[in-house]
């Protein structure tokens, strides 16, 4: 198995609704920051310095997301992010949230690069590639039961 980037997040009183559950945009907010993280301690390279800088950014195309169980105010899930695709452009990564070792959150999501000012797909600089690559599942990952 390539290797896993890890880092955790806490779920703050502002995420939750009156249940005591993460609201599920907070979920996609949840994501987006630990892509952010990814960019910074992986991949070596802030995003907002990719945005602003290099003008190049990856908006999401596709989201995957299965909700197993609730993420609550208090808990710090440790978030593991493998890449599932390594496309020209497309970029596919699987976010797994786990709390206390037990899954809450299983998302695949796909972005594509683009170039910030025409929003042009852009093939995925080699620099950056290789950073993937070494976060790239070996296989397809078993997916869980998305009850579809
Ligand atoms: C992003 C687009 C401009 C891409 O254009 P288009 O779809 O026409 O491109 P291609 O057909 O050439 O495909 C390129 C590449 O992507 C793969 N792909 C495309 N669609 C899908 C899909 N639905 N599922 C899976 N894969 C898909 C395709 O196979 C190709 O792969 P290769 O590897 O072969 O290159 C256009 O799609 C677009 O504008 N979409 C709307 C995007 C949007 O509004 N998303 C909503 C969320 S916004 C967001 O999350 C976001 C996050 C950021 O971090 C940003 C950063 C900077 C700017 C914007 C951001 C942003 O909006």
């Amino acid at each position: 198995m390539g290797k896993i980037f890890e880092c955790q997040q806490n779920v703050r009183f502002g995420h939750v609704d009156p249940a005591g559950i993460a609201y599920f945009p907070k979920i996609y907010d949840f994501i987006h920051e630990a892509f952010e993280e990814l960019w910074q301690l992986h991949v070596g390279e802030r995003y907002y310095h990719l945005l602003q800088e290099k003008r190049i950014g990856f908006p999401l195309v596709h989201a995957d997301v299965d909700f197993v169980r609730p993420l609550r105010f208090g808990d710090r899930p440790l978030v593991r992010i493998t890449c599932f695709k390594l496309g020209r452009s497309s970029l596919g990564l699987r976010y797994e949230y786990r709390v206390d070792d037990q899954v809450c959150v299983d998302a695949r999501m796909t972005t594509v690069c683009v170039e910030l000012d025409s929003l042009e797909p852009l093939e995925i600089p080699a620099a950056y590639r290789t950073r993937f690559e070494a976060i790239l599942e070996d296989a397809p990952p078993k997916r869980r039961d998305s009850r579809a």
